[in-house]
């Protein structure tokens, strides 16, 4: 595919373990880290964490270790944006909002600037969350440099239409912040690249790695661009799976296959 445009903008997922139940370990174990890719060549325009990475799947203890309102991680990545004059979206952590608590993801511009704040909306019964997490009630897109950019939590990627409600919107990135576990590495891939290649967008995903409570993460974060093409994966371990997002490819294959327009949504009659 012939890429052109000087628009371009690097990204780093950092696909880090995290350990279970203990914010500030995480807390520092990330920042470490998020310092090495800042340091990285060529220098990341954005970074972008794992799921729950504060916690983990402690949803025992959930009500105890959640960030009330997400201001101490809201601090620490708006001051590491500013810092490095690098944009963040911070996968998600457990956050207490009064009596709930939900899994949240913040997005930084590189002054610090707030500019983005997704909760997630389907919430995963194979590990629980509908137990112990409240779920989000709205879909968010937000803004980086010009890139309009979709949020998605790991399980959210099962229901294509809230891809596609954002694409209708104007999304041309899909950030997909994950813990998601063997055995399911097939259902992964094979999501992702439906979810860049029917709605001809950027996915972004970052997964963790290593294993808790029995369950083994398998890393395997992706960059695939909108023709479906692997810009990036990552392997089982730790490491920073770095790619070039460029926008203007979003329009080039809109243009060759005019999905959206062709489109029958008067015939799609379900809720
Ligand atoms: N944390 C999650 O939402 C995991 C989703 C998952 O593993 C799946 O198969 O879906």
């Amino acid at each position: 595919m012939v890429q052109t445009g000087d628009n371009k903008l690097n990204v780093a997922l950092i696909q880090a373990d995290i350990e279970i139940g203990n914010p500030k370990a995480n807390k520092a174990y990330l920042g470490a880290w998020m310092e090495k890719a800042v340091g990285g060549n060529p220098r990341p325009d954005l970074l972008v964490l794992p799921e729950m990475w504060n916690t983990g799947y402690a949803l025992e203890q959930i009500d105890d270790i959640a960030d009330p309102d997400g201001e101490d991680t809201r601090g620490w990545l708006s001051d590491f944006a500013r810092k490095h004059r690098v944009m963040i979206v911070g996968g998600s952590v457990a956050v207490r909002k009064g009596d709930r608590i939900l899994n949240t993801m913040y997005a930084f511009d590189r002054d610090g600037r707030q500019v983005g704040e997704y909760s997630k909306l389907h919430l995963f019964r194979l590990m629980d969350e509908e137990k112990h997490l409240a779920a989000g009630d709205e879909p968010v897109k937000f803004d980086l440099e010009g890139l309009t950019a979709g949020a998605s939590i790991c399980y959210d990627i099962r229901f294509p239409e809230l891809a596609r409600s954002l694409a209708l919107d104007g999304v041309k990135v899909l950030i997909v912040p994950a813990e998601w576990p063997h055995p399911r590495l097939h259902h992964w891939r094979t999501l992702l690249m439906a979810r860049a290649i029917e709605n001809q967008m950027y996915v972004v995903a970052c997964n963790r790695v290593g294993s808790s409570r029995g369950t083994d993460f398998f890393g395997h974060s992706l960059i695939i661009d909108p023709w479906g093409e692997i810009v990036a994966e990552g392997g089982e371990a730790e490491e920073i799976v770095t790619g070039t997002i460029l926008p203007e490819l979003v329009d080039e294959v809109r243009g060759r296959i005019p999905v959206f327009a062709d489109r029958r949504p008067e015939l799609y009659s379900h809720k």
